[in-house]
């Protein structure tokens, strides 16, 4: 049944069709969130649970250090990635990105590792979502962390973990000097510097360091490397069965006694096309973790969802089911900068990539860290006037940001826009982070191994044009001090000008996905003017034994990147399914 190779994985393809085999407790999804839960739910070893994943178990060299992992260098065969629809911007076909095989989008990732801020999370709770205010969550980000310092800092802030699996790092000093440009600029500009993004106490106005899921040996740290390594994987495969390559297409259905219905277990299949189904029954529970594109895509494909979305038949009227999906939407300019100063130098110069190539692996440092970005810059877009200057306002600080600016070594355009191969790039970022724009997902096909049709809405309310107007001005400022301290920036991507109309056509023009998908399956009532698909304990509304914990329960994005949240999110719900079951 095992199959060979260092890491223990079941396959499934032996398992007899007639006879399903039971589990209590069947994770669908083993992403960022979901080798989290498995890990926590087989802590205890009268408990059995089966985690299936639709992608690999990728465990080389490359998929570990950062550089090469990392998706816009990385194999693309470790990402799905699929055309949007896009029914505002100039018509193009914008790609979505999500992370496929063990780890999600923690395998792939830029490693940044950001938590928003209290106050987000007490609106969760003041919204009705009882125990999920900051004070009551910022153990479980606590738990699986295990933060470390630079030698050289002192020992760790009160609030980072140290004993936790996921290994969270301080990078040190800023890498390139465009960087440390950008901070001596937003400095000058009003925006304090922060050298913690995470300090419950930071303000919501700032120009803050980053910190990255990367461990003390320089090795990417995903959540499939910190929550599944392969020994506790051995130590628990008798309890524990993880399979890869297995695509679950639905959810079977039930009626109890007094007319409820349940989840029984689940249907899946391998990757190919016409291909046997396999099923699992959960003797407790079946928890969705496929991410904010997939969880509402297999509930779709179960008859649960808006009536005339669903596959037929339709099981559960729940309109919430792939509605409010969100996302980051972004846009860059750009400079040229001498190639030193750009991720690009990567690429073109092999003797530059050899000597980092040895850096890495001799000291742990250098470019193979992949410093993609180690700041972000935090602002309201009401404290930014009309030439793009902070403001100060009556009570304007305490507003929670809606825009986020980041300095990115490499050229930040999707699809990438051609740039001479002798420069390197210095883009500035301007993300949303607050949008009013809604997207949907729903069914291309009735096929469950279709890639489901997504909307992303961006700028579908017009709202959200004005707050990117200012972002882009202010970043323009940015841009402007940098070079009046002495940074070497030529414009290469940027608006015709400051009015509305070329800023609007711009972002039109230059909109992009920043992979931060969620809200498909939000949190809140199920009457909610958002309708919400699950409940403050992350069941869905209607259906027993079933739960959600990734991204899609995301009740409203937030100002964080969201691997953070993910994890939180697997970890609240493993002690709530603990709590209910007693294991
Ligand atoms: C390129 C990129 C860069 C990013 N950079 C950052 C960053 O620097 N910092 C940050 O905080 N966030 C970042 N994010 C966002 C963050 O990684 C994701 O939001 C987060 O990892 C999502 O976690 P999840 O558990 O909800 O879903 P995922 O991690 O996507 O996990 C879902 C899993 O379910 C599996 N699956 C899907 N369908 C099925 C099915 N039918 N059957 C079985 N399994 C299925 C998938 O293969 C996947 O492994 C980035 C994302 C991407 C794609």
């Amino acid at each position: 049944m095992f199959s060979s190779g260092s890491y223990p994985l079941i396959d499934f393809t032996s398992f007899d069709l007639a006879t399903p085999i039971e589990y209590d407790f069947i994770v669908v999804g083993g992403g960022t969130a979901g080798c989290v839960l498995a890990s926590r739910l087989s802590e205890n070893p009268a408990v059995s649970v089966l985690l299936l994943e639709r992608g690999d178990a990728r465990r080389g060299w490359a998929t570990r250090v950062p550089l090469t992992s990392t998706n816009f260098m990385g194999d693309p065969s470790a990402a799905y990635r699929w055309p949007a629809s896009q029914s505002v911007g100039d018509a193009r076909s914008l790609s979505l990105v999500t992370g496929k095989g063990l780890g999600g989008g923690s395998s792939i990732n830029s490693m940044q590792y950001s938590r928003g801020f209290p106050k987000e999370y007490d609106l969760w709770s003041q919204n009705g979502n009882h125990g999920w205010s900051y004070a009551e969550i910022e153990h479980y980000f606590k738990k699986s962390e295990h933060f470390t310092n630079p030698p050289s800092r002192s020992s760790p802030a009160k609030h980072h973990g140290t004993q936790g699996e996921w290994k969270v790092r301080d990078m040190g000093d800023l890498y390139f000097s465009t960087a440390t440009s950008c901070v001596a600029a937003c400095t000058a500009l009003g925006l304090p510097y922060s050298a913690d993004l995470n300090d419950p106490a930071a303000p919501f106005t700032m120009c803050a360091k980053l910190d990255c899921t990367i461990d003390d040996q320089g090795y990417r740290s995903s959540t499939f490397t910190a929550f599944l390594p392969p020994k506790l994987a051995h130590e628990r495969n008798y309890h524990l069965h993880i399979c890869t390559g297995a695509a679950v297409t639905n959810l079977d259905l039930g009626v109890d006694s007094n007319g409820q219905q349940f989840v029984k277990g689940v249907a899946f299949q391998t990757n190919e096309f016409g291909s046997k189904v396999y099923r699992a029954l959960a003797r407790k529970e079946v928890i969705l973790c496929a991410g904010a594109i997939a969880t509402p895509q297999i509930l779709l494909l179960s008859g649960i969802g808006p009536q005339d979305c669903v596959k037929k038949p339709l099981r559960k009227h729940l309109p919430g089911v792939g509605h409010n999906l969100q996302d980051h939407m972004a846009v860059g300019i750009m400079y040229s900068v001498p190639t030193d100063q750009s991720l690009h130098i990567m690429q073109t110069s092999r003797l530059r990539a050899m000597l980092e190539l040895f850096r890495y692996i001799a000291f742990g440092e250098g470019m193979f860290l992949s410093p993609v970005t180690q700041l972000s810059i935090l602002v309201h877009s009401t404290l930014i006037d009309d030439a793009g200057r902070i403001v100060q306002r009556e009570g304007g600080g305490g507003r929670l940001p809606d825009l986020e600016l980041m300095p990115i070594h490499f050229n930040y355009s999707d699809p990438p826009i051609d740039i001479p191969v002798d420069a390197g790039v210095f883009s500035l970022k301007v993300a949303l982070m607050r949008p009013h724009s809604r997207g949907t997902v729903t069914l291309a096909s009735p096929d469950p191994l279709d890639r489901p049709a997504c909307d992303l809405g961006f700028l579908s309310n017009p709202a959200d044009y004005l707050a990117m107007r200012n972002g882009i001005k202010l970043a323009k400022r940015i841009g402007e001090k940098m070079r009046e301290l002495g940074a070497p920036l030529k414009d290469l991507c940027m608006p015709e000008s400051e009015t509305d109309a070329d800023l609007n056509a711009f972002v039109r023009k230059t909109v992009r996905t920043t992979y931060h998908y969620g809200c498909t399956c939000r949190m809140a009532p199920e009457n909610d003017s958002d309708a919400g698909v699950v409940n403050e304990e992350l069941k869905v509304h209607g259906i027993d034994k079933l739960r959600i914990a990734d991204c899609s329960v995301i009740p409203e994005m937030m100002s964080a990147h969201l691997q953070a949240p993910a994890v939180m999110i697997a970890e609240k719900c493993a002690d709530l399914i603990k709590l209910e079951h007693s294991t």
